[in-house]
Formats: C-alpha cells, sequence, structure tokens
C-alpha cells in the first residue's frame, strides 16, 4: 500500500503531477493537499482524477484533504506549492517569497509524516530543498528536489533530436543549479554507450545553442503558454516510482551534497544520486577540470542565496 500527497494539487503542475502519479502501479491513494478555501477546487479535482483513473482500468484511489495532519502515513509528499515566475523574472527573484510559503508546509510534514521521502518542486528548487530541509527537521537522504532532473531530459531530447536516435540511447547530465549555471556534463554523455566526444559527429553538434535552449526552456513557455506543466510533471511522475519501485536508478536531483562532487559541497543543488525507498544518495563522482569550475561557481550562487534566504527567514522568526 503506498499513499502520495500533493501539497499545492490544485496549481497547474500539481493537478497535473497528481494526473502522472495516479498512474504509477505502485500507488494505490494520491491525497490531493491544498489550503483551506480550496475545497471545490480540490473536490472537483478529485472527481475529475477519479474519472481518469476508471478510464484507464487503475484502481488508485483519489482522497483530498486541507489538513495538514492528513499528511500522516504519506510514503512520498510532493511539494509544488508556491508562487511561479512571471515573464521576465528568474527563478531566484521567488526565494524568500516561496521560502515563508515552504517553511510551514516543511514544518507540518515534519510533524505528522517525519518517516516520508519529500520531493520539492517550488522554484528555486535548490533553494526551497535547503528550506524544507531545514524547517522539517528531516534527514537528508528524506528531502530532496526535482533539480536539474529536467534539464537533463530537456537536453537528452536535444541530443536524440540532433543525433536522429532514440531517447532511451543517450544518456546526459547536467548539474548545479536548476538555473543559469547549470552545467551539462559532456564527459558523462553517451549515445548508444559510446562517449559522445568520441563520436567524429559531436564535432559539428551546436553545444551552445542546445545548452541555451534547456537554460531558456522554462521562459519559453511560461511566456508563451502560461506555465510549464507536462515535462516537470512527468519528471516528477519519474521520481515517484523510483522511490516506490525501490528502483535505485541514478537521476540528477537536487540533494544535499557534504563533498561528493571534488570535495565541493554544504548546499543543496543538482547532482546524480541514487534513488530509492529509502531515499537520496548522492553519488561521489570525479568530473573534467572545467566542469569542476562551473560546478563551483553554481554551488557558491546557490549556497549564497541560501545562506541569504535562511537568514532572513531567522530574521522575520525572531521579529515575530
Ligand atoms: N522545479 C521545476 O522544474 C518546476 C517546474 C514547474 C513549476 N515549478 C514551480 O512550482 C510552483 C508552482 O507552479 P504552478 O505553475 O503550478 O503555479 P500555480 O500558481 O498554478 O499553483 C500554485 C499552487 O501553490 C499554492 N499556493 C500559492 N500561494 C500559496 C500560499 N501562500 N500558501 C500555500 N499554498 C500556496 C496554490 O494554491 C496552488 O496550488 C512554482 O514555484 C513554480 O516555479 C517548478
Ligand atoms: O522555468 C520555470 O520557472 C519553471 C520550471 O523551473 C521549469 O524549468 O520548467
Amino acid at each position: 500500500m503506498s499513499r502520495v500527497t500533493i501539497i499545492g494539487a490544485t496549481g497547474r503542475l500539481g493537478s497535473f503531477a497528481s494526473h502522472a502519479i495516479s498512474g504509477i502501479p505502485y500507488v494505490d491513494e494520491v491525497l490531493l493537499s491544498g489550503r483551506p478555501g480550496r475545497e471545490q477546487s480540490l473536490t472537483a479535482l478529485s472527481h475529475d482524477l477519479t474519472d481518469s483513473c476508471a478510464a484507464r482500468g487503475s484502481g488508485t484511489r483519489i482522497t483530498w484533504s486541507t489538513d495538514a495532519d492528513d499528511y500522516a502515513d504519506s510514503d512520498v509528499i510532493v511539494v509544488t506549492s508556491g508562487v511561479p515566475r512571471k515573464e521576465g523574472q528568474d527563478r531566484t527573484d521567488l526565494a524568500l517569497e516561496n521560502a515563508r510559503i515552504i517553511a510551514p508546509i516543511a514544518r507540518d510534514i515534519g510533524k505528522y509524516a517525519p518517516e516520508a521521502i519529500v520531493l520539492m518542486i517550488t522554484n528555486p528548487v535548490d533553494v526551497m530543498t535547503a528550506v524544507a530541509l531545514r524547517y522539517s527537521g528531516l534527514e537528508p537522504r528524506q528531502v530532496f528536489g526535482l533539480g536539474t532532473h529536467l534539464d537533463s531530459m530537456r537536453l537528452k531530447a536535444l541530443i536524440a533530436s540532433h543525433f536522429h536516435v532514440h531517447v532511451s540511447e543517450v544518456h546526459t547530465r547536467i548539474i548545479g543549479e536548476h538555473g543559469e549555471s547549470m552545467v551539462p556534463l559532456w564527459s558523462a554523455t553517451t549515445i548508444g554507450g559510446i562517449r559522445v566526444t568520441n563520436l567524429p559527429a559531436f564535432a559539428g553538434i551546436p553545444v551552445t545553442n542546445m545548452v541555451n535552449r534547456v537554460k531558456n526552456s522554462g521562459s519559453f513557455i511560461i511566456k508563451n503558454s502560461g506555465a510549464t506543466i507536462y515535462g516537470p510533471g512527468d519528471a516528477i511522475g519519474t521520481l515517484v516510482q523510483t522511490i516506490l519501485g525501490n528502483e535505485n536508478r541514478i537521476l540528477t536531483v537536487s540533494s544535499y551534497i557534504k563533498s561528493e562532487v571534488h570535495n565541493i559541497g554544504d548546499v543543496c543543488i543538482g547532482v546524480p544520486a541514487r534513488i530509492n525507498r529509502n531515499g537520496v544518495f548522492p553519488v561521489a563522482i570525479r568530473i573534467e577540470e572545467s566542469e569542476i569550475a562551473a560546478f563551483q561557481s553554481s554551488v557558491e550562487k546557490i549556497r549564497g542565496i541560501t545562506q541569504d534566504v535562511l537568514e532572513k527567514m531567522d530574521m522575520l522568526r525572531s521579529s515575530g
């Protein structure tokens, strides 16, 4: 029996992620959680998703609640609550506003669901992962963020399209910030098991254009269709399935690292991590010199914003 709770379920991403999760075979119950005042919307969404399950021949139960104590007994909690960026904003512009939304939610998770594995989605996701870790009091293995998994999938799609190969033939990773300072690891990119840098055709690929397209993907979609929904929603589904299926896949997610990448750490940021029913375990890696420098600078950026937000949150708390 597995129960997955989505906090922020009435939002654009939350509702599609709920749909994606309801299709995972290991999931018996999806609990749609929202703020008081959202009862009608939660009821309607639960009816719609129940119809969807029936149409797919799935026996997954869809329930809803506005009470935090119903987080209890959740195996996985996905948090999509928070403000999305508007056209022209950077994800990091949302840091303090969303930290103020995430902190009380994380406290409730720590109180009512201390055994759960928590997947953070709210942006800026690396910073919100650190906020959730701090305020929930859970262990680092239990709290992680979507991080650069979505960016890695975006790059994978571009590489597959460029080389006219199936996406399953491409393995690639982007580490670091889910944002401007992300670091594509060409050293860890393979097509059909062959390192891409060993393929003569790689010399002709528009690397900079591809990386810029990944960096700008979210803002392009937001500008032209309002929100990113299906890419992140299905990426959330993959992560939930990886946890509940105890699959031990290595995916690139925002996780607390001490020193796993060339002794760089003390931050929540996108890194390759093994994911299973017990949570998320960053994998120690060695990368190329230029990649180390870029990762170090991404870490410093995210560590700085995280410290700043946590300090401001402390000040807000002490001033009542
Ligand atoms: N990490 C990623 O790759 C990724 C991808 C897409 C969206 N996001 C982030 O997910 C978040 C939600 O995006 P969306 O497009 O679904 O937004 P949305 O506006 O459609 O939904 C926001 C949700 O948050 C809830 N919410 C808003 N303010 C709240 C508050 N003060 N307290 C409690 N709940 C509150 C709303 O009720 C709603 O359920 C944003 O921060 C967005 O940037 C992250
Ligand atoms: O770009 C955004 O603000 C949403 C999300 O982080 C994304 O990359 O799709």
